[in-house]
């Protein structure tokens, strides 16, 4: 059990949640002695900065962009008379990758992982009605015990640099939100439900947490307002009369109204949204609701100009438009958490969402991810470091579930992306995570990870631990592109025998598949990088994808261009988004969207 709160910051007739977002004080620490020189009481020289933002792109200097190493960030905060007595609480929607955090100069938390929220209790340390400094050192290098996985280096100049082992920019800082919040003594700590459809009916299981012994009310509300059933105590179930289900891309949702009561009076109340749905893999096929679905949609980032990792309301609500547009049902969070208000967003608007955990990196070689289409045996999980790096990714995935579990858009947890998984090594490694993710979601939500281009039908140890297999491949691009694509297509299609002859009887999913395009080339006949290559590519592949059954989905990568490190096989980052990082499409997104426009929701169900 974590010893935070992860309910989202709300204020109620008991609560108060108050943002915390502008601009902060911020200072980088190149020779690492703010601790010693007391920064933890104030920033010496602080320049001003936005929060929520990666703060890489702000500036104009390299050495800036490219910092690996400690920065810090402070605010002054204002903490209201009227909350004396109350429990008050700083809630970093994540810090990345590790930070620790000070209030009047007292360290009042630490926490590692840099895409999932947490919280200091401060109620001892603030000064009630007055300003208060509150001040976080975080850190942004990277390694092999903590998820993302990767190297820091030290230049020739002495000067650290991050040496990431996945394909997206180390973008790092305050990236989401900060509140403060204030609740009382005895508060609601969590909420857990889990749904069971009776025909027309439906029956919610509920938990609630809190840290005293009062009765717990629950209500359950349908849209418009009307009590829908109620129940009393801190487990139950909420027999629902002619449930309204949360369906893809036709969400409903219920409000579930907590409060703790002595009889007389209202302790805490807090409202979580929930959907009435199941998810669960049975042969071949994804069931929601008990029916079949087959997954339209993306691999993604956050990822944007300027803000960089940041969150961004409007780059997510133009993302959401963009994928309704293109006829899209789902996405992966590839290739960590995402911002909260992005699952509340999938929520309402029925996407359905793979959760990926940050384990990312988790194969060893130089160029990493670029290597694994060698086929190199790289033994990654043999290290003396590995029990480390377990501990971390298991952290991780807690925190991911406790955070996300009552998401209804939320049907499946990805564990890790691209790891090495063809070692003897590798296998305990993944019974742990997998197992450790069905012990910790109620609702028992599929697992997968997604396989490397090396892990195929003979090398693989580990699909066997996946509820749904997931794809990431890469035939007609890193492997034999350019006029070579029907060899290609031979080779996705090989692979695919190879796994229907292996019966393994799972949904089999693409979890990325993608052609680098620049937006400014077109080229007839078509070369690798043009327009016309990326429509090629995607045509010839979902060809094969739809004479396969046990294909139930696909999620091409990526959405949109994001940044990279650079390096010779980055143009100013990766370039296989249907659209470009500003969010217009390219030629190929019409398609797109008329074969996702013409496959049915059931599609080979
Ligand atoms: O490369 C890509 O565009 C994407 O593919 C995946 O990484 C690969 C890189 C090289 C090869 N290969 O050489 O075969 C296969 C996979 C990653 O999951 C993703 O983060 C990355 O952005």
């Amino acid at each position: 059990m974590l010893d935070y709160s992860m309910l989202y910051p709300e204020s109620t007739v008991s609560r108060r949640a108050v943002s915390m977002d502008g601009m902060w004080n911020f200072q980088l620490d190149e020779k690492e002695e703010g601790i010693a020189s007391g920064w933890t009481e104030g920033l010496p020289s602080p320049d001003s900065i936005p929060v929520p933002a990666s703060f890489q792109d702000f500036y104009t200097e390299k050495d800036i962009r490219e910092y690996a190493g400690d920065f810090w960030y402070e605010k002054d905060m204002f903490i209201p008379g009227e909350w004396e007595g109350k429990k008050v609480f700083v809630r970093f929607g994540c810090a990345t990758h590790r930070a620790e955090v000070f209030v009047n100069g007292v360290k009042v938390t630490e926490h590692l992982g840099g895409f999932l929220p947490f919280s200091a209790d401060v109620t001892d340390v603030v000064r009630y009605n007055a300003q208060n400094k509150l001040v976080v050192k975080v850190n942004n290098e990277l390694s092999v015990t903590n998820i993302p996985c990767g190297t820091t280096i030290t230049l020739s100049n002495g000067k650290k640099m991050a040496k990431p082992y996945f394909d997206f920019f180390n973008y790092s800082g305050l990236q989401r939100s900060v509140y403060l919040t204030a609740v009382p003594q005895e508060y609601i700590f969590d909420i857990t439900t889990d749904y069971e459809l009776c025909g027309e009916d439906a029956k919610v299981s509920y938990r609630i947490d809190t840290t005293g012994e009062h009765t717990v009310l629950v209500t359950l509300c349908d849209a418009e307002g009307n009590v829908a059933a109620s129940a009393q105590g801190k487990e139950g179930v909420l027999d629902v009369k002619n449930a309204h289900l949360w369906e893809v891309r036709n969400a409903y949702l219920y409000s579930m109204m907590v409060q703790i009561t002595d009889g007389a009076e209202v302790i805490d109340e807090y409202r979580q949204e929930i959907g009435i749905r199941t998810v669960e893999v049975k042969d071949t096929s994804i069931l929601l609701n008990g029916k079949p679905v087959y997954l339209k949609g993306f691999g993604k980032h956050e990822d944007s100009d300027i803000i960089g990792r940041g969150f961004n309301i409007g780059v997510m609500k133009r993302d959401f438009e963009l994928m309704k547009w293109i006829g899209a049902n789902s996405f992966r969070t590839s290739h960590y958490p995402y911002s909260e208000e992005i699952y509340q967003m999938a929520d309402r608007e029925g996407f359905l969402i793979i959760d990926e955990v940050p384990a990312v990196g988790l194969f060893e070689s130089l160029m990493n991810f670029m290597e694994a289409s060698t086929g190199k045996q790289t033994a990654f999980f043999e290290k003396e470091t590995t029990p480390e790096l377990l501990k971390s990714h298991l952290h991780a995935l807690e925190e991911m579930i406790a955070r996300d579990k009552n998401h209804p858009s939320v049907i499946a947890w990805s564990l890790l992306n691209e790891p090495e998984s063809t070692s003897d090594a590798a296998v305990p490694y993944f019974k742990e995570v997998f197992d450790k993710a069905h012990e910790l979601d109620v609702q028992k939500r599929p697992r997968t990870f997604a396989l490397v281009m090396n892990a195929v039908p003979g090398t693989c140890k580990c699909h066997q631990f996946s509820d749904i297999v997931a794809l990431n491949r890469y035939y007609g691009w890193y492997v034999k592109g350019g006029h070579e694509m029907m060899d290609a297509r031979e080779m996705l299609i090989k692979e695919l025998e190879g796994w229907k002859a292996m019966n393994v009887n799972k949904p089999f999913i693409f979890t990325e598949y993608g052609a680098d395009t620049l937006a400014s080339e077109h080229k007839l006949p078509s070369v690798m990088w043009s327009q016309e290559y990326q429509e090629e590519y995607l045509k010839m592949t979902h060809d094969v994808f739809d004479s396969f059954d046990f294909v139930k989905g696909e999620q091409v990568w990526n959405f949109a261009d994001f940044q990279t490190t650079e390096g010779i096989m980055r143009v100013n980052g990766n370039k296989k988004g249907i659209f470009t990082r500003q969010r217009q499409p390219k030629d190929v997104a019409y398609k797109l969207k008329q074969r996702w426009e013409s496959l049915p929701v059931d599609f080979k169900g």
